[in-house]
């Protein structure tokens, strides 16, 4: 492929950053498609989501860029928190470009500093992988934080010894800087062949994008340590066999886990009306995503302190 006029380029670039940065959000605009869950909850993202975007390359070939959604970084207090953050050194060491995301509505602090450590640890001494720094949520801060956390952040480049190719600042709820960090990103890919069917925008499997659609729909409005006690699971997937062509339905079956009887019964509210919001609004997004109308039936279970035990880590996809 190298010495053709307009090679190919592809490659992947992961999304890395403390929790609730944006890190998500952006995601979903360069891929221009809902892949991966919100929320304004902390460590809300589970998985190391791919999502496809396609490009023309500054030299005139087209390009790949895989992009690697990861979950947030933080100190960790249980056995799911420990695997999270395996999961983004994983992220780190398979890539092209590691993305480190700071916040602009936000002073950069020591969790950034842990993080910038750990990039130089794991990529330091590879020459090939190149780093990035997107300042995010540009649209929340006051007039002078953006530059302020340009400086802030090659300040801790310069501290902590990190080679950064590029700063750009984003909003990924408004799109400023989207493209042109894709560009940035593009140009730093290597040649290479394709790597996604063309027709293939994501990696995530359907069972995995229902039960995640579930998940951002009950995370909305519970509050502390209820996030992170839930886990969604999709047992089933089947169209009716009863129905006419012209009126197909699709049944869905999911399981919402929490961790004490407490939560159930926060999560179901009082009469079932929470547990019926959040299966109308998480229908919704399936029925989007899968392109039926669908019957989603919605159960909740304890499933003793999930996050600390390994049997049930497992048995959760963790
Ligand atoms: N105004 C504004 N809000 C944003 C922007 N990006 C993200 N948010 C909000 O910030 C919160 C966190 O966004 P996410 O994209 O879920 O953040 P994340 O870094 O993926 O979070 P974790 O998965 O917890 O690590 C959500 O409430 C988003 O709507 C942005 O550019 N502008």
């Amino acid at each position: 492929m190298s010495g053709t006029a307009s090679p190919y380029r592809s490659g992947f670039a992961c999304l890395i950053g403390r929790p609730n940065v944006g890190k998500s959000t952006l995601m979903n605009a360069l891929v221009g498609e809902k892949v991966a869950i919100t929320s304004d909850k902390p460590q809300t993202t589970r998985r190391s989501i791919r999502g496809v975007v396609r490009r023309q390359a500054a030299d005139g070939g087209s390009a790949e860029l895989v992009m690697v959604d990861t979950p947030g970084v933080h100190r960790p207090r249980t056995l799911l928190g420990e695997r999270l953050n395996d999961l983004v050194r994983d992220s780190i060491a398979e890539v092209d470009v590691v993305t480190l995301c700071l916040p602009s509505d936000g002073p950069v602090g020591p969790g950034d500093r842990r993080l910038a450590e750990q990039v130089v640890e794991q990529v330091g001494s590879r020459r090939r992988t190149s780093v990035v720094v997107a300042v995010t949520r540009t649209d929340l801060g006051r007039g002078a934080d953006v530059p302020e956390r340009l400086v802030q952040a090659q300040r801790l480049a310069d501290q902590v010894g990190l080679d950064v190719a590029h700063f750009v600042p984003t909003s990924g709820t408004r799109g400023d800087g989207v493209d042109v960090l894709a560009d940035v990103l593009v140009s730093l890919l290597p040649e290479g062949p394709p790597l996604f069917p063309l027709e293939q925008v994501h990696d995530v499997p359907v069972d995995v994008l229902i039960a995640e659609l579930v998940r951002e729909a009950a995370l909305d409005g519970v509050r502390d340590e209820l996030p992170h006690s839930l886990a969604v699971v999709t047992e089933e997937v089947v169209p009716r066999e009863d129905r006419p062509e012209t009126r197909p339905l699709t049944d869905v079956r999911v399981l919402v886990y929490v961790e004490r009887d407490s939560q159930k019964a926060i999560v179901i509210g009082k009469g079932g009306e929470r547990l019926k919001h959040v299966g109308t609004r998480a229908r919704r997004g399936i029925e989007g995503a899968l392109g039926v109308p669908v019957h989603l039936d919605l159960r909740v279970k304890v499933a003793k302190d999930w996050q600390r035990d390994p049997k049930q880590l497992r048995r959760l996809g963790f």
